[in-house]
């Protein structure tokens, strides 16, 4: 996942806020969560606050020329790959930022830019006199803008309206995506929105872009102080690490939920928020909102294997379901079929709708003769139509599909997924399993951006329930060890099968790798 780094050099983040002498929130914040989330932040300190929990007496601004200086220096050797923005504190260091942010996105093209408008001090006192007139001068050089609810309703002069329309109306200030913090709305839960206007190809996308919306359950403490701050820096780690927004978004909010959780039921001191590092477990991970569920009533069929415990999943006992060819004939599946496999799967794109109905009906058929449980991809109605054992489908064909037709006819359902938003989403179907990809690169398919590795699958294994998890994407032989040793259930291949020169013996030394 990570950016283009040297190996063994951390991103780096620059964080371009002020100090905060009672230490919780600004560059301390930063600091912290930068340093917890395995990322580089260098300083560039616009304001020397000086302020306790209960007042702000003075801002005490940074002269621009000192923070050109550092521009210029740590462009020598420390180039960012985000730039995490909180005090602004005055309109020449407002221009002075967006004259150089604008040469900064030309000299460096995957340049990413985090803005949390900082206004108010959460114990109360203004931090920066800037109004949102002057504000908006930026936003059209900021990928994504944090606010809160408030500040949100003051950035756009706009009130009494709901999270979605604020996020549009920011973005239509120049803001490619916006974060609308709930953290401050009185509730039971705490609801971010999302809305990224940079993706409109996606089927779910709406004509203002992408949305996407967590929840968690609040957390009762006071002791947070700094937490909008760690918020956006730790979004900027993730970016920073090469996550998409959305997977940055969910990770930030698991990162916040696991420090408030610390401090909970501590109500009479004002603390600085808990930095806790990476997000260690799934309690702390936010329910994904997900509005295409609806008419489904229950969990899909399993697929009558047990999936182990996971930590049993390392040793042979449990059943797991192994290696999954996914091919793209009859002529393959022919091949396969003696070799005795627990799961295949047929991927047919691009075939004219009579030949590919025929080759469903007789691909069913045929696995049906050896008792092998064979899942359509894509074609449901076909898979439904033909009483396959299974249907695989993917994020765009999960908006396309009717999941309660293909749930009544009794058809198992396998569904893609690719970062830990799309996993915890899907996971809410209760598909039969949940498939992560692409583990590697692929020659089959692109999946630019999309690139997990091991670390993000064992991650994303610890978010599992038991629904069988598998692994798909570059997976050969070389790799099959180390993917089969994270604990999935089971890996699909393409070309380790149809370009190996000896089928049987591929499947055999697949066999071994995942028995021994
Ligand atoms: C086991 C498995 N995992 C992922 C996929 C990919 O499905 P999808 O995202 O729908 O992409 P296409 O295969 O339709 O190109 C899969 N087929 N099988
Ligand atoms: C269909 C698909 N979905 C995610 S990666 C992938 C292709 C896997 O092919 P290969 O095993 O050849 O890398
Ligand atoms: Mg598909």
């Amino acid at each position: 996942m990570a950016l283009a780094n040297k190996p063994g050099q951390k991103p780096v983040v620059w964080s371009i806020s002020g100090s905060d002498c009672s230490g919780g929130a600004g560059i301390a914040a930063d600091i912290k969560t930068g340093h917890g989330l395995g990322v580089e932040v260098c300083c560039l300190i616009t304001a020397n606050t000086v302020q306790n929990s209960q007042q702000v007496l003075n801002i005490n601004p940074v002269n621009i020329d000192i923070l050109q200086q550092q521009v210029d220096i740590l462009l020598e050797d420390k180039p960012p790959g985000v730039i995490k923005i909180g005090l602004v504190a005055n309109s020449y260091q407002l221009n002075w930022l967006a004259l150089t942010l604008g040469k900064l996105k030309q000299q460096l093209p995957g340049l990413k830019v985090i803005y949390d408008p900082v206004g108010q001090a959460s114990a109360g006192g203004v931090l920066s006199s800037l109004t949102s007139r002057d504000i908006s001068a930026l936003l059209p050089l900021v990928d994504v803008l944090t606010p809160n609810l408030q500040e949100a309703q003051t950035l756009t002069g706009l009130n009494q309206i709901s999270a979605a329309e604020l996020a549009q109306a920011v973005t239509r200030l120049g803001a490619k995506a916006c974060i609308i913090k709930g953290g401050h709305k009185p509730g039971n839960s705490c609801d971010d929105y999302c809305l990224d206007s940079g993706v409109n190809y996606a089927p779910q996308a709406g004509e203002n872009g992408i949305s996407y919306r967590l929840t968690s359950p609040r957390y009762d403490t006071s002791y947070s102080h700094g937490g909008g701050c760690s918020f956006a820096s730790a979004l900027s780690a993730f970016i920073a690490h090469g996550y998409l927004l959305r997977d940055a978004l969910t990770l930030t909010k698991a990162f916040i939920n696991q420090g408030l959780s610390a401090c909970q039921g501590i109500n009479d001191y004002y603390g600085a928020f808990e930095q806790l590092g990476w997000p260690a477990g799934p309690e702390y991970f936010p329910k994904v909102m997900f509005d295409n569920g609806a008419g489904l009533n229950g969990a899909f069929a399993p697929l009558g294997i047990r999936r182990p415990a996971p930590r049993e999943a390392l040793k042979p006992g449990g059943k797991r379901l192994g290696l999954y060819p996914v091919i793209d004939s009859l002529a393959w599946l022919e091949r396969l079929l003696p070799l005795g496999l627990e799961i295949i799967q047929l991927r047919i794109k691009n075939t004219e709708p009579d030949q590919l109905e025929q080759m469903v009906a007789d691909a069913v058929k045929m696995a049906r003769a050896h008792n092998t449980r064979l899942f359509i991809n894509d074609h449901w109605q076909l898979a439904i139509k033909y009483q396959a054992y299974g249907v695989h489908l993917g994020q765009e064909d999960l908006h396309e599909a009717d999941l309660a037709q293909i749930q009544a006819a009794g058809l198992r359902l396998g569904i893609s997924t690719h970062g830990c938003y799309e996993f915890l989403l899907a996971q809410q179907l209760k598909p039969s399993y949940l498939a992560i990809g692409a583990i590697y690169d692929t020659q089959t398919k692109d999946m630019t951006g999309q690139i997990q590795g091991l670390e993000n699958l064992s991650q994303l294994l610890t978010l599992a329930t038991d629904i069988p998890v598998v692994a798909i994407g570059g997976i050969n032989l070389e790799r099959a060890a180390d993917v089969w040793q994270t604990g999935v259930d089971s890996l699909a291949v393409v070309t380790a099968i149809t370009r190996t020169a000896d089928l049987e013996q591929a499947v055999r030394h697949f066999r071994h790798i995942m028995t021994g």
